[in-house]
């Protein structure tokens, strides 16, 4: 694409010159750039990309778009807001390729890697090709593709969609962080169904307070479109039990579907009842009623079921569809994942890593446990402190041997970290291991019959981080050598 077409999208910009060389890619890290690149520079948290775009024209960029002048042998295109000129360009560059998409965007503090996956499984069953986008990998088809963030820049998000649209995908699901709505990484997102999970405390660290957090998470329905097409109807689907949705609904003039357990909702589950292998529940909706009898187990659960089948319903999914996928889900790898090495107690593995998170893991393992219950915890590094004493508190309360141990300290001293915890629980009973591979042989080795040990916090991760350096780390494999060991 010419240089002058794809800036003919910005309508404050200074351009030095009037060359108008072809522009082959965008990039925003001067390490992608190749020749013909337009390199965008991003002032970061961490360093300058100003202070890259040098080293991108020795690499061959043809053009560089600013915030400030620059003396460059190339084009220099100067903007007020670089992010935000850059979303625009990698909208119109990869051809708008949300505009060929249906896209569903998932946001929340809890339930959005659940709820994608859910949903990922009831439109393929309704024979649409799908692509995912969200914490652990992007997929297009059946490539998958690692990832760095939960919802990555705009650049990376556009190419994403367009490489989906060549590849045939009907159907976009992905997940929305709050920082990204916070960051603008979103923007130009045509989104045609925006679901909200819950909003509970976690990321303090980044948003200060709850009343910034949920701001930041009410953009996905105030950007869901203000105008009324009925060719292209937009709906926006929210937890009526969670009092921020009625902010939410009043951000958008979208459809609204609701769902809920408790109260009077579109979409609701009536008839719970629960057991240690499954949930069954009447999903009740506007298109009809049917039964539904999931592997999933607890009442968190039944709200990702409820969010993904409002959902699919928006996107014209008949219902037989939606509960008799409902019924196949065998659940997502590291959310309440079951390790089985032979042993006579239950492990399981899960993803919690907020107060609610681990409030309600615990408490579904409450109902079922026939003997203890283990919980081995701990707390990521660089990330909100303030819920840290919070859920060493939640693991005190719900399980009968809590051991306090290393998630991902990152730059953080491990020991701080694990006295943090601490600090909320003082005078209480519970063990604290630093080491996490000890702290989970700890569990292994003290368990008896019927006991039930969760291993929270880092689910489906594969790595630990410790300062800047990444160790293989996989709870579920070091829990099964722990288990094997143990039973020899
Ligand atoms: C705080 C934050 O969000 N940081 C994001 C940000 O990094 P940054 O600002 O530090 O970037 P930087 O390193 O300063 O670089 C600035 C610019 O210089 C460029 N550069 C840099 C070096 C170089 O040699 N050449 C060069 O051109 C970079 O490409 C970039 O354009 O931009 C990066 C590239 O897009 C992101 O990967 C990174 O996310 C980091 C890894 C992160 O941890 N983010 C978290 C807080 C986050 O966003 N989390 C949410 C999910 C939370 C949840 O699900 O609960 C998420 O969506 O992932
Ligand atoms: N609807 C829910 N409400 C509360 N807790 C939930 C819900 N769904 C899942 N959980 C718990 O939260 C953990 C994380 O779930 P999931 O990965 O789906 O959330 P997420 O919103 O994608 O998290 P992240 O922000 O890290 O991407 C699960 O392992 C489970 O313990
Ligand atoms: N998306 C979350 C993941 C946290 C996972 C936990 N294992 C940790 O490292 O803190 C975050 O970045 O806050
Ligand atoms: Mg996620």
């Amino acid at each position: 694409m010419k240089l002058q077409t794809l800036l003919s999208q910005l309508q404050n910009m200074k351009l030095s010159g009037n060359e108008n060389p072809d522009i082959l890619s965008i990039e925003m890290d001067s390490r992608e750039v190749k020749e013909g690149s337009l390199f965008i520079c991003i002032s970061g948290y961490t360093v300058d990309g100003h202070d890259y775009a040098e080293q991108a024209v020795r690499r061959g960029a043809a053009a560089v778009l600013s915030e400030k002048p620059l003396s460059l042998p190339v084009p220099v295109i100067v903007v007020n807001n670089t992010k935000r000129a850059m979303a625009l360009l990698a909208d119109t560059f990869y051809g708008q390729p949300t505009h060929n998409l249906h896209l569903i965007g998932v946001t929340g503090t809890n339930g959005k890697t659940s709820t994608t996956h859910l949903i990922e499984k009831i439109l393929q069953n309704n024979s649409l090709a799908t692509g995912l986008i969200g914490t652990m990998y992007i997929k297009i088809g059946d490539e998958q593709l690692s990832v760095k963030n939960t919802t990555p820049e705009s650049l990376t998000l556009q190419k994403t969609f367009g490489t989906m649209v060549e590849r045939g995908v009907s159907h976009a699901i992905m997940e929305v962080s709050s920082h990204a709505l916070h960051m603008g990484r979103v923007h130009g997102c045509d989104y045609d169904v925006a679901v909200f999970t819950n909003l509970t405390q976690d990321h303090l660290d980044y948003h200060q307070t709850m009343d910034s957090y949920r701001a930041a998470k009410g953009l996905l329905f105030s950007q869901l479109g203000n105008k009324f097409d009925q060719n292209k109807p937009k709906t926006a689907v929210l937890n009526g039990d969670d009092s921020a949705s009625s902010e939410f609904m009043k951000m958008t003039a979208a459809h609204v579907l609701t769902y809920g357990i408790d109260s009077e909702c579109d979409v609701m589950a009536k008839n719970i009842a629960m057991s240690p292998s499954g949930t069954s529940f009447d999903l009740v909706t506007p298109h009809g009623r049917e039964k539904v009898n999931m592997k999933l187990i607890g009442k968190f659960s039944i709200y990702n079921a409820l969010a993904a089948a409002a959902a699919s319903l928006a996107s014209n999914v008949p219902l037989s569809i939606i509960a008799a996928t409902l019924g196949e889900i065998e659940g997502v790898r590291g959310r309440f994942e079951v390790v089985d090495g032979g042993q006579d107690f239950s492990v399981i593995v899960d993803y919690a890593h907020t107060p609610d998170s681990l409030e309600n893991v615990l408490s579904t393992v409450k109902q079922f446990v026939l003997g203890k219950t283990f919980v081995v915890v701990g707390c990521g590094g660089d990330r909100d402190r303030t819920k840290r004493k919070i859920m060493a508190q939640i693991a005190v309360k719900y399980a009968d041997e809590p051991i306090f141990t290393s998630d991902n300290p990152r730059s953080e001293d491990p020991v701080a970290i694990l006295n943090e915890m601490e600090d909320g629980v003082r005078g209480e009973y519970y063990h604290s291991i630093e080491n996490r591979e000890k702290a989970i042989y700890f569990a292994v080795a003290n368990a008896k019959p019927g006991d039930v040990i969760l291993i929270a916090g880092k689910g489906h991760e594969t790595y630990q981080q410790i300062g800047t350096q990444i160790f293989d780390f996989d709870d579920r494999e070091v829990a099964l050598k722990a288990i094997k060991e143990q039973i020899k």
